[in-house]
């Protein structure tokens, strides 16, 4: 048996790219230096890859900032608002990632959004009705003849045509339909090349068939399909899926005329059965993804094997797959050098997921593998009891009920309450939480994690960080403020280091979206707080003013779902563990005097499953119940407030409402706040702040157009309910051009105000 992964980390071990990214965006490097990085890292992984012995190694898993956006780019789907600026090629590519404000105009990011089940961030390709879609980039025959000249024949990855148009955006009137002509012919031109250039595969991502596929779809995905594959001369074109079963349209793919298909067996519940119903085509290869490449724990030998014995013994012509990209895990534990053995043992990283496909390859090619050392010492590893188990926490959660759940008085006679209490003026303003990461913040945190200040010294630190930023918030005139995040990493990763039964990592990055790295700590045992995480900052924080500030916490939906979860234990076993030690910090901060609460689910939605059918049994049961544990047990004077991102929540609206926070704010201005009509149709009772603009780009929104937004909301959602806030938290700003956005937030909201006498 040979073995493949799906794609490669490609941000660097210790983010080479995302540091010559920034560089670059800072106009301290130039282009040239930028591209040697990036052909640096993209050889270290060619060559690493080689000398795992893995037989599949792909290539155009490579991206400056995002996969899907070099695919727009490949098929000349590009908004005529970032040709026309004028820019080079790599330039006009930022600025359709990052928005773009300078000499030679003004333009905002194409749109962002989670990458199906995951936290990393796709860009939405848009499609207008001058769009002409057609072959018009080389960057994958490029890095195909770069990694043949460097010795390896690649798989070429591209994602394929049906996910692209699915995903894509369409803002004009045509429909997807209506570039089945053009996107056909691009790819067999695609074909083609990589035919010239001597290419045995091509892979073609089509994740999208993972979802619910209606008749339409599938019909659309088979003409897409049999055109290609009538033209693919000799190329052998493997079909990959991940991250679930392609139970709607299994027969059809097998059907068609593919060389290889791939697919999800870890979360694909139903792969299984699907082969055992209905067979494995004989003339093709099947791409079994045993490997998760979604989590950071060793490979269970003796489950995998099993498994690929059952698919040999059908004769089934099996590659040994990772389950989806490995850009969703970090590179390499040899740079988790002060991680104690006991964790790391049960630990493997990409780099380490290398190993375990070689070494599967190898059980399964000996006769008497039983023997081999690779197994049994894998057999060992399972066979171990794990530390961190809490009896105490297991049986809290055991005896939760119904009252637990409950906040009490409802929610319509708490607004009432709070409104009397906050005397806030309509349209009240406030941030989402956190204000910029500067570089002494960073540097003052990384100098205290390496011992070189004292605690009092960093505290000091800190607490001038708060004063400014809450003098600076009483000067811009903000109603309800914040403390700034200071102390935190990152919203999950800080709350991580906090609670007992979480481990963390040094330099586990995984790439979120762009240059922005995320480091998921791991829940390894049974979660529960020590002691207040967050009561010092908030109340030191409302000391210093006389309006409300938010203690600012994030809820445990979020918090699993951005970690690396246990595999032994059920996530809502997980979430409501976490729940109950939130729970304790919430009750704290208002035992401290902190009367508003916000506790950020920004993750909520990302992690509902792909098919509609588990939605409520596999998921929101317990999700919207774990955020309900965390605040139930507040009074009804304290107000509770929740922050969600990219809010695609329409079609889980009732349940957003029924979390039973007393405001919400999210993410809308990328989106072009389609979410409103949604809110009023279906009668939102919860208060709303969805952004007013977009925090994810350097650009300042003027006042105008912030005006402009809140007329929008004005006309669906009642004036009585409203909040005026930015769309996402300030961190990965510059201090300039957040206060200037701010001010322009609070002049807007003034200026409203008066012009309808609020
Ligand atoms: N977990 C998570 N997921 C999320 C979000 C989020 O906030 N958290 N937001 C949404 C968007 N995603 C985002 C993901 C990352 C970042 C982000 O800002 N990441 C930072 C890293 C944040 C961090 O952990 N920083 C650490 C470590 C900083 C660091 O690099 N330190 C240097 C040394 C310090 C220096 O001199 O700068 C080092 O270790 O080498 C800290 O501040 O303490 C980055 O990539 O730049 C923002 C949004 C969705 N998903
Ligand atoms: N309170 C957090 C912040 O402002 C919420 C961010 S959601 C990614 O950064
Ligand atoms: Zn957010």
């Amino acid at each position: 048996m040979k073995t493949s992964i799906i794609g490669y980390p490609r941000i660097g071990k210790l983010r080479e790219l995302k540091f010559a990214s920034e560089k670059y965006f800072r106009n301290e490097i130039a282009q040239s230096e930028l591209f040697d990085t990036a052909k640096k890292l993209r050889t270290e992984n060619l060559t690493e890859q080689k000398n795992s012995g893995l037989d599949f190694i792909p290539s155009n898993d490579f991206s400056f900032y995002d996969g899907m956006l070099d695919t727009a780019f490949l098929l000349n789907v590009v908004p005529d608002r970032y040709k026309n600026l004028g820019l080079s090629p790599l330039d006009e590519y930022f600025a359709a990632a990052r928005g773009y404000q300078g000499e030679k105009g003004d333009v905002k990011a194409l749109a962002m959004k989670k990458w199906f089940n995951t936290n990393y961030h796709y860009m939405v390709p848009e499609i207008d009705d001058n769009t002409v879609l057609k072959l018009s980039d080389n960057k994958p025959f490029e890095l195909f003849t770069e990694a043949l000249d460097n010795g390896v024949k690649t798989t070429p990855v591209i994602i394929g045509p049906y996910t692209f148009l699915e995903l894509a955006r369409y803002i004009g009137t045509k429909t997807k339909e209506n570039f089945f002509g053009n996107i056909t012919d691009a790819y067999i031109q695609i074909i083609g090349k990589f035919v010239t250039l001597g290419a045995e595969w091509l892979q073609l991502d089509e994740p999208c068939l993972v979802k619910d596929m209606s008749r339409e779809n599938i019909e659309f995905f088979n003409s897409l399909y049999t055109k290609i594959l009538e033209n693919k001369n000799g190329l052998k074109i493997r079909l990959q899926t991940y991250f679930g079963d392609v139970r709607d349209c299994y027969k059809e793919i097998c059907a068609l005329d593919f060389d290889g298909i791939g697919l999800d067996f870890i979360e694909g519940k139903k792969t299984h059965e699907l082969i055992e119903k209905n067979g494995f085509p004989c003339d093709k290869v099947l791409f079994a993804g045993v490997v998760n490449g979604k989590n950071i724990w060793r490979n269970n030998y003796e489950k995998t094997v099993e498994l690929l014995k059952n698919l040999q013994n059908k004769s089934i012509n099996t590659v040994i797959n990772t389950s989806c990209s490995l850009l969703h895990i970090p590179y390499t534990l040899k740079n988790e050098v002060k991680l104690s053995d006991t964790y790391k043992k049960h630990f493997s990283y990409a780099s380490e997921k290398l190993v375990e496909l070689n070494e599967i390859k190898k059980i399964i090619e000996t006769e008497d593998y039983c023997n081999l050392p690779e197994y049994t010492a894998n057999i060992k590893l399972f066979s171990e009891e794990r530390s961190g188990c809490n009896t105490n926490v297991k049986e809290k959660v055991n005896a939760l009920s119904e009252k637990d759940f409950t906040r009490l008085p409802v929610f319509s006679e708490r607004e009432k309450i709070q409104k009397e209490e906050f005397k806030l003026p309509l349209l009240p303003t406030t941030t989402i939480g956190s204000f910029p990461q500067t570089s002494d913040v960073r540097q003052t945190r990384a100098s205290y994690k390496k011992a070189n200040i004292s605690e009092t010294d960093y505290e000091k630190f800190m607490k001038s960080k708060i004063a400014e930023c809450i003098e600076l918030q009483e000067n811009i005139g903000l109603d309800v403020l914040v403390h700034g995040e200071f102390e935190r990493n990152d919203m999950v990763e800080y709350f991580g280091e906090c609670l007992d039964g979480y481990i963390f990592t040094e330099k586990a990055w995984v790439q979120s979206y762009g240059t922005r790295c995320v480091k998921p700590p791991v829940v390894w045992g049974d979660i529960s707080r020590a002691k207040p995480m967050t009561v010092k900052w908030s109340t030191y924080a409302q000391s210093l003013t006389e309006k409300p500030v938010k203690g600012m916490l994030t809820g445990p939906v979020t918090i699993l779902n951005w970690s690396f979860p246990r595999e032994d234990i059920s996530l809502k076993e997980s979430a409501y563990q976490i729940a109950l030690a939130i729970r304790e910090e919430v009750l704290d901060l208002e035992a401290s005097g902190i009367k508003i609460i916000q506790i950020d689910e920004a993750a909520l939605r990302e992690k509902l499953p792909l098919r509609k059918c588990d939605w409520n049994k596999e998921y929101l049961d317990w999700a919207i119940k774990a955020f309900r544990l965390v605040h139930s047990g507040v009074k009804s004077e304290t107000q509770i407030h929740t922050h969600m991102c990219y809010s695609e929540f329409a079609d889980i609206i009732e349940d957003i409402d029924n979390m039973d926070a007393d405001v919400i704010t999210f993410e809308a201005s990328r989106s072009d706040l389609t979410l409103l009509d949604v809110l009023k149709a279906k009668k939102f009772r919860t208060e709303v702040g969805p952004g007013v603009y977009d925090i994810h780009s350097p650009r300042i929104p003027t006042v105008e157009e912030i005006k402009s937004a809140i007329n929008k909301m004005l006309s669906k959602v009642s004036y009585n309910k409203l909040w005026i806030n930015p769309d996402c938290g300030l961190k990965t700003r510059g201090n300039e051009e957040t206060v200037q956005s701010l001010k322009n937030l609070v002049k807007a909201t003034k200026e409203i105000r008066e012009e309808n006498n609020l």
